[in-house]
């Protein structure tokens, strides 16, 4: 009996020559947060696709608990609820309406359907609109708001797993830091969550484990803290370019270098707590020597190891090609 809610082994899918996943395996747990990284086209939306049984593998298996969704994707579809990365089709209904069906839709009772659309307005600050009918081609509704509302839909009767697709688009600053605080909690409240972003500094907060796909395969997975793959103290010093300007961090006078990728004009270097007054005297003589148009001195983030290994997968599948699909025009030289 396995107590994984999600368990994915060899699973691969074509579609003609694109190997859209390639001999994939993951597992989420129950109350782990697990997000799903990649670039447009690395094959996210294909993977979800399988597990909620909307396309059948090539090869290899799923299961959700211990239902088989490859063979019995009807049983497996009770055990999970997704958001998907289009808008949740609410035009003439309001969000109070829309949460309500999902709810009665997942077998609540009226009273805890309406209690549960209540509940999850306060907790997404999306009150104000819950009486608001939502026209069609966007109108009556923000995009924001209807993404919340698509969220409540998912969530508004707990699922042993939880899939988000891009869940934070739209949405702005300030109910996007309420919606990952909702992402956790679902977590916390013991549900396993796949969280399908490109939103890689933000998602960092919020998830136990990482899965980072490049172009259909697993390039790396682990915790926030293995990933990032460096000291807690060590820094990022962020380097702009000007057009057509050369890396200057290859000269012998720049301090030592942790990791060293380029994303077209911009260069993130990690470099050790201890190098920050070297760092920052060096970086201000070659921005009085117009060698760069700016700095920035931070903490590192996954951001930096997320660009690193995909840059390095890219490389290592074609080590001609001098560009990353989630980047453009990439250099990557990991020191
Ligand atoms: N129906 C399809 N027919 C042919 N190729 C497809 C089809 N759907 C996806 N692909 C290809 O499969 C690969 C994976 O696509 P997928 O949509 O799964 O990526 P994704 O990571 O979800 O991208 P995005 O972040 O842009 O949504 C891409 O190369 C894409 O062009």
């Amino acid at each position: 009996m396995s107590t994984d809610v999600l368990r994915i082994t060899h699973l691969t899918r074509r579609y003609g020559q694109v190997m859209a996943n390639d001999d994939i395996s993951l597992r989420v747990r129950p109350g782990e947060v697990v997000g799903l990284l990649g670039h447009n086209g690395a094959g996210k939306t294909t993977l979800v696709s399988q597990i909620v049984g909307l396309l059948k593998p090539d090869a290899g298996e799923i299961h959700l608990g211990n239902t088989d969704a490859v063979r019995n994707p009807a049983a497996a579809r009770r055990h999970v609820a997704l958001q998907p990365q289009a808008q949740a089709p609410i035009d003439g209904l309001t969000p109070r309406a829309a949460i309500e069906i999902a709810g009665r839709l997942r077998g609540l009772s009226d009273r805890d359907t309406r209690t549960a659309a209540q509940n999850l307005a306060e907790e997404l600050d999306i009150g104000p609109w819950l009486d608001q009918r939502a026209q069609p081609e966007g109108g009556g509704l923000s995009g924001g708001i209807r993404r919340l509302t698509g969220f409540a839909m998912a969530v508004v009767a707990p699922t042993p797993l939880l899939i988000l697709d891009e869940p934070t688009n739209d949405i702005d600053a300030s109910r996007r830091r309420l919606l990952w605080d909702a992402v956790r909690r679902r977590g916390d409240l013991g549900s396993g969550v796949l969280l399908v972003t490109h939103n890689v500094a933000e998602a960092e907060r919020i998830v136990d484990e990482l899965v980072i796909l490049n172009r259909g395969r697993v390039v790396a997975d682990g915790s926030p803290a293995r990933l990032r793959g460096t000291q807690d103290s060590d820094l990022r010093v962020e380097l702009q370019l000007p057009p057509g300007g050369a890396d200057p961090s290859e000269d012998s006078q720049c301090p030592p270098v942790l990791r060293r990728v380029r994303t077209g004009r911009r260069i993130l270097l990690t470099v050790a707590a201890g190098e920050a007054a070297n760092a920052v005297a060096w970086a201000t003589a070659q921005n009085s020597a117009g060698r760069i148009e700016g700095f920035s001195l931070a903490p590192t983030t996954l951001e930096d190891a997320y660009l690193a290994l995909t840059a390095q997968s890219a490389r290592e599948r074609n080590p001609a090609a001098n560009t990353n699909p989630h980047t453009g025009p990439l250099e990557p030289t990991d020191a």
